[in-house]
């Protein structure tokens, strides 16, 4: 599938969406027509509050169907260090470049397919936040570390035995949208927006005029009650 872009032409789509919510995004797909789609379901939730926008990059992952033989607690540390490498690894990672979201299918299986570390790992690289519709380990670190991660549960467990790695850079299913590689992403405390990437000029020009028009309003209500000008109203 093609969705290669350029790096001007990503910075010029991450550009448009600068400084948008995802109530404008979400108003700048309706004033495209597209009221059914690009909300991801209010389940995936933000594991702490704050907004990012970026270009998708996807994996997904499918349970894993063999079972576990039985082994001493020695052979399962290099067992482990096998099922990390060969089974549910994480190739995207090599991918990575700035301003990406990386957006995870996990198909249902209760793991934290995301922890600290990869978490960590791929934002030195440039992912600017993580979207799964699965579950998140470690959370408490990743908030130390203030990583932006979207997810539908907290998960404890680990992923060996019980998911592998299927494919990345295809379309992935998400809280009710499909997400193909290239799409725009916003997320914030009301959840996340996905928009596909043929519109996203179009809908970001219409959201951009909606969050004007109300910071217009809350401005002078501001005003009004003689409150200090934050950056939301400005
Ligand atoms: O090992 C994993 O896949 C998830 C995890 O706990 C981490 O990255 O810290
Ligand atoms: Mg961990």
């Amino acid at each position: 599938m093609s969705y290669k872009m350029s790096r001007d032409e990503r910075e010029e789509l991450l550009h448009l969406f600068e400084g948008l919510r995802v109530t404008d995004v979400r108003d700048g797909m309706d004033w495209n027509m597209m009221h059914h789609y690009g909300s991801v379901h209010y389940e995936i939730r933000p594991l702490w509050r704050t907004r990012v926008v970026g270009i998708a990059r996807t994996a997904r992952y499918i349970p894993y169907e063999t079972f576990v033989p039985q082994m001493s607690p020695e052979e399962y540390t290099e067992w482990v260090a096998w099922y990390y490498r060969e089974v549910c690894n994480d190739p995207w990672q090599a991918d990575i470049e700035p301003g990406d979201i990386i957006v995870i299918d996990q198909s249902g299986v209760d793991v934290g397919i995301l922890g600290s570390n990869n978490t960590l790992a791929g934002f030195a690289k440039g992912a600017r936040g993580y979207i799964t519709n699965g579950g998140v380990r470690d959370t408490d670190e990743i908030i130390i570390q203030k990583i932006p991660v979207w997810s539908k549960f907290i998960s404890q467990k680990m992923d060996q035995g019980r998911i592998r790695f299927d494919a990345k850079d295809v379309p992935v299913s998400i809280g009710g949208v499909v997400v193909y590689p290239g799409d725009v992403v916003v997320a914030d405390g009301d959840g996340v927006i996905v928009v596909p990437r043929k519109i996203a000029p179009q809908v970001a020009k219409y959201a951009r005029q909606e969050l004007e028009k109300d910071k217009a309003a809350r401005r002078r209500l501001y005003e009004q009650l003689g409150w200090e000008l934050d950056d939301t109203v400005k």
